[in-house]
């Protein structure tokens, strides 16, 4: 299977390089920053799961340079996408699928929109990782895992030939029926998760200990099921116990990606995830108070130092 990354960041070179070390043909798309720090210090991976190191990785900064692309999978920040977009099209009409694995939703439909519905899977990831100075992967936690599926009846074949090269790689795959429901528990959480640690500028731990913090978590898990439901997603009370439940059981050190990149002074996915959701409630006339809230505390932050 013919593979391109796009967005060959700390999510793209991890799964990236395992397919490739899986046997999968893969090409990383990247611009000239990363693929000068690609060139100068190489692809490698330090993990939980085993380090990797790809010998002579592809590299390629412009799309007429590409072979042939089975399937695009995006790996860009929300901030980044639209950017992304004249790429992505030139890949669909060479007959490219498209896997998104970015955090959110908004991304989605804004695909679906500008390449076309058949040509864009659903998927999430659940993994912990970043780039050290010298842009390798560090891998920290044990998970490493990705959900897709098809949401358009022309994709079962590029999701069974996805699933046959990820079982001899090393991660988690998961080929889901109801992906897009997936996406939206995934966002639900996401939004409680990183909202609450980012805003407050606390590890999980500490956001449990004070009763009426863990109470604002909660209640942004109730808005996104509201928020679900308007978009008739069958998110229910057990998601957002499921919700609950993760943010009860992570380890009290545990923080989203989001508070990491904000103590790092990098810029922040919040219009993407906190944005996204009061855009989408806009549509159906509905308030989400907690996650305007919550928007309101990160916002200052979004751009970075
Ligand atoms: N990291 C994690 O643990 C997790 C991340 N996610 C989600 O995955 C997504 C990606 O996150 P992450 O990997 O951490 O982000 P990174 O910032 O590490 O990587 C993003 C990469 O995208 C590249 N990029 C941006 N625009 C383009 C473009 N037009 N063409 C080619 N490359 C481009 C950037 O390159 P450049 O250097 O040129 O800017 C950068 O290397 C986010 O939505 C995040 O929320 C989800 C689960 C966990
Ligand atoms: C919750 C987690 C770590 C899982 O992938 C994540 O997506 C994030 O913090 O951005």
């Amino acid at each position: 299977m013919n593979i391109t990354i796009l967005g060959a960041g700390a999510l793209g070179a991890y799964f990236g390089a395992r397919w490739q070390e899986a046997g999968a043909h893969v090409q990383f798309l990247v611009r000239p920053g990363r693929a000068r720090q690609l060139r100068t210090y190489g692809m490698h991976v330090v993990s939980v799961h085993g380090d990797v190191t790809i010998k002579d990785p592809t590299i390629v900064e412009k799309t007429e340079n590409l072979d042939e692309t089975d399937l695009v999978v995006v790996g860009v920040k929300g901030y980044h996408l639209q950017g992304a977009l004249p790429t992505l099209k030139t890949l669909v009409e060479g007959g490219a699928k498209v896997l998104p694995l970015l955090n959110g939703i908004e991304h989605l439909y804004t695909l679906q929109k500008e390449l076309g519905e058949e040509n864009v899977l659903g998927g999430l990831s659940y993994i912990i990782a970043t780039l050290d100075d010298r842009g390798h992967v560090v891998h920290t936690s044990d998970l490493h895992d990705i959900h897709f599926g098809p949401l358009h009846p022309s994709q079962h074949d590029v999701c069974r030939k996805l699933t046959e090269v990820s079982n001899g790689a090393t991660m988690r795959t998961l080929e889901s029926e109801h992906i897009l429901t997936d996406m939206w528990q995934k966002y639900m959480f996401i939004t409680a998760f990183s909202g609450i640690t980012t805003a407050s500028d606390l590890e999980i731990g500490k956001v449990r200990a004070e009763p009426s913090t863990l109470q604002a978590a909660k209640k942004v898990l109730q808005e996104m099921k509201q928020l679900a439901l308007g978009y008739e997603i069958p998110l229910t009370d057990k998601h957002v116990a499921a919700g609950l439940s993760k943010i009860d059981t992570l380890p009290a050190e545990a923080t989203s990606s989001m508070h990491q990149d904000k103590r790092k002074g990098l810029p922040l996915e919040v219009d993407h995830l906190h944005g996204g959701a009061l855009r989408l409630a806009e549509n159906i006339g509905i308030s989400l108070p907690s996650i305007e809230m919550i928007h309101a505390l990160i916002k200052p932050y979004e751009r970075g130092d």
